[in-house]
């Protein structure tokens, strides 16, 4: 029986076929493996490249190019096109199977052809080339052929790479970007992951290398498999792996181990097939847990795409971490008696004024969380020996004692009015599972882990036993949002040699990405485990228009400009659910909103309890973590509220909250802008804010 294969790229450009054409698709795929004569339904293209490419007819207009086996049964869908451009599309591409990878691979030779005398003669006097520090030898390793390598040596600047992603084979290609962005071939072979076994694969034999291609072709079984992926062909996005990712997702370890990467790099992605993995293969309970209830939300929607099997699913407990303290804490001390945030201050301000002491309540509250409360600290001698990293100013022994003072007065309050903060529930949780040997879970998978707090780890630590496989983290704290600080070692989580960097953006576009890392550029930012981290190497494949800046006169002014561009990005069929607006507070999402509205667009803010109506999403920074859209409008970065000024901490209060906190906006202002997929648009009224790269 014949079997049909569908291309990865297809995928993609089928979601943006006309639903008549979509259905055509459907009809002609369906019947195609009931066919025991696949190849009588196609026909042979003249005066083509690779004899292998054939036609299938899905309407008058529309044909779909297939890539037939030379002596097997499995036929690939490569493209659905007009009739002449699938024709030519045909004629100018050949299929090949990469040596180092042994999967295939499609050019346009036509096009390489066509570019390489040129290029070869600027290079003939040029001073230097791209590739001038590559030995030959590592290139072939790496899978380049002779034409790649040929073209490879014609190459000076890094422009030209880029033009040549459209023709040249993509593994390649992507071999060459990693090389461009300052990869050793080392790296680039462990980015390749184990994909290249050192084994050089036979380049006939075509047939097999389909099979082995599972990062670009999906097998499908029938034709109500076939129907299925092409419903939902953007969601399947989330089962294709590269081989890094999917390496990780299979992964021994024998103790924690985490997947760090900048924006976009598929960090969730493999969080979730992380814990479905460990749902089917592990010893036991798994917790699938994150920073934020929203983010929760969208966890459990990517883990039931991945896995319909309740069995399995049920195996997986998605909670915030917040959540998993309270359950625990009510278990054994019924519901806790909460002090609100502006309460607590109130006290805090109280226990100031009594004990007329030096501090500010938001000094003497970081200090409780970040130094009392992390290092589980109970006494006036413990507290003068705790180290105080990252703290900023530094405290003689008098100033230590009064703060110890207003901590015990705190505290004390605390216990005799029975009240309890987030905070100590989350600590009096940590500290009952820390006594339990049945600990509710075997594995936990931690996505943002970035944004958790010391406290919250402890409770994590606690929540599962020690071993191989206990936690697993993903995070970028180039994106944390929340100013939490901790270093893992602290609280007994060791990844050092279990870490593993993801570099390539599967969402923004290159020119958006290298903007937007402007914003957090030359940041010293640490990277949880005693160093600094680094988004040197991130990049992204995609091209598109570079991000729009602009600045306008009045609020009302922007607003209007706003919804301008709402309305282009409607007319030019982007659909409304694809459309996201972001700012820093909420007053402006409402003015947002309520303009998008009277212009006739539909448009809602985004809320604990807004559902996914079929409308454009407006929502503050921090809402927008986690989402992603086609076009995305940035509003609001002026220079009064980016950052708002009652978020940041004055300097003369504190040198390093203050830098802690301007530090935080830039990392948000970057999670904004990074949801963008292909366009992104920034403004401001007055004057700009100083958080946006300058001289743009
Ligand atoms: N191997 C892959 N091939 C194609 N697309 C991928 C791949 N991995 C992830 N993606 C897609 O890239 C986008 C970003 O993935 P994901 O949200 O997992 O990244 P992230 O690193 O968690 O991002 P962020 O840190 O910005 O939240 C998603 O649309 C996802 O489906």
């Amino acid at each position: 029986m014949p079997q049909l294969a569908i291309d990865r790229d297809f995928l993609r450009e089928y979601s943006n076929l006309e639903k008549a054409v979509q259905q055509r698709v459907d009809a002609a795929f369906s019947k195609f493996e009931q066919s025991s004569h696949a190849g009588q339904h196609l026909e042979k293209v003249s005066n083509a490249r690779d004899p292998r490419f054939r036609t299938i007819r899905l309407t008058k207009f529309w044909r779909g190019v297939v890539l037939a086996p030379d002596s097997g049964e499995t036929y690939t869908l490569l493209t659905v096109l007009p009739h002449d451009d699938a024709y030519q599309w045909a004629q100018r591409r050949t299929a090949s199977v990469n040596t180092a990878t042994g999967r295939i691979e499609i050019r346009d030779v036509t096009a390489i052809e066509g570019a390489l005398p040129e290029l070869s003669g600027m290079a003939a006097h040029a001073p230097s080339h791209l590739f001038d520090a590559v030995k030959d030898s590592d290139l072939r390793k790496l899978g380049i052929d002779e034409q790649t390598l040929a073209f490879a040596r014609a190459l000076t600047d890094q422009v030209q790479l880029d033009a040549a992603r459209s023709f040249l084979p993509g593994a390649q290609w992507d071999v060459l970007a990693g090389l461009a962005a300052g990869l050793t071939p080392e790296e680039v072979w462990t980015e390749l992951g184990d994909v290249i076994a050192g084994e050089r694969f036979d380049p006939d034999d075509l047939d097999a290398a389909v099979a082995r291609s599972t990062d670009r072709v999906v097998l499908v079984d029938g034709p109500e498999e076939l129907l299925a992926i092409l419903r939902q062909s953007f969601a399947l996005w989330r089962v294709y792996l590269h081989p890094v990712q999917h390496k990780l997702v299979e992964a021994r370890y024998r103790g924690p181990a985490r997947v760090t990467g900048g924006p976009g790099t598929g960090k969730t992605v493999v969080a979730l097939h992380r814990a479905c993995h460990l749902a089917r293969h592990g010893d036991g309970p798994v917790l699938l847990t994150t920073f934020t209830s929203t983010l929760t939300g969208s966890l459990s929607a990517g883990l039931t795409t991945l896995s319909d099997n309740d069995e399995i699913r049920n195996r997986v407990t998605v909670k915030n971490v917040d959540q998993l303290a309270h359950q625990v804490f009510r278990a054994q001390y019924g519901a806790p008696r909460l002090l609100e945030t502006k309460r607590e201050a109130e006290l805090w301000r109280s226990i100031i004024d009594r004990l007329q002491v030096p501090f500010t309540d938001t000094f003497l509250r970081t200090e409780w969380r970040e130094v009392v409360l992390a290092q589980q600290i109970t006494t006036a001698e413990q507290y003068l020996a705790a180290k105080r990293t990252g703290r900023g100013r530094a405290l003689g022994p008098r100033q230590k004692a009064q703060v110890w003072q207003a901590v015990w007065e705190f505290e004390d309050q605390l216990r005799e009015g029975g009240w309890s903060t987030h905070e100590t529930v989350c600590a009096d949780a940590a500290q009952l599972l820390a006594g339990r040997t049945d600990k509710p879970f075997r594995h936990i998978v931690v996505d943002e882990a970035q944004d958790l707090s010391p406290v919250q780890w402890r409770l994590l630590r606690a929540a599962v036993p020690a071993g191989a496989d206990d936690l697993f983290l993903a995070g970028d704290t180039h994106q944390r949002i929340y100013n939490s600080r901790v270093s893992l070692r602290d609280i007994g989580i060791m990844v050092t040699g279990r870490s593993t960097r993801l570099t390539v953006n599967y969402r923004t576009t290159a020119e958006i990405l290298a903007w937007s890392l402007g914003v957090v550029r030359g940041e010293p930012i640490d990277d949880m485990d005693g160093g600094l981290d680094s988004i040197a190497g991130c990049r992204s494949e995609m091209h598109g228009v570079q991000p729009a800046r602009t600045g306008y006169g009045t609020r009302n002014a922007e607003l209007d400009a706003l919804s301008t561009q709402v309305r282009e990005w409607l007319d030019a069929g982007v659909e409304p659910t694809e459309i996201g607006v972001a700012a820093r507070v909420n007053w402006l999402v409402d003015g947002a909103v309520n303009t998008l509205v009277a212009e006739s667009i539909p448009a809602r803010a985004l809320t604990n309890d807004s559902d996914a109506a079929d409308a454009v999403a407006v929502g503050t920074m921090h809402r927008m973590k986690g989402l992603e859209f086609r076009c995305l409008a940035v509003i609001g970065v002026s220079e009064q509220h980016m950052p708002p000024p009652n978020a940041v901490t004055s300097p003369d209060e504190d040198t390093q909250a203050h830098r802690h906190d301007v530090q935080r906006e830039r990392c948000l202002l970057f999670v904004a802008c990074t949801r963008a997929r292909e366009q992104l648009v920034v403004s401001w009224h007055g004057s700009r804010s100083s958080l946006l790269p300058s001289g743009q």
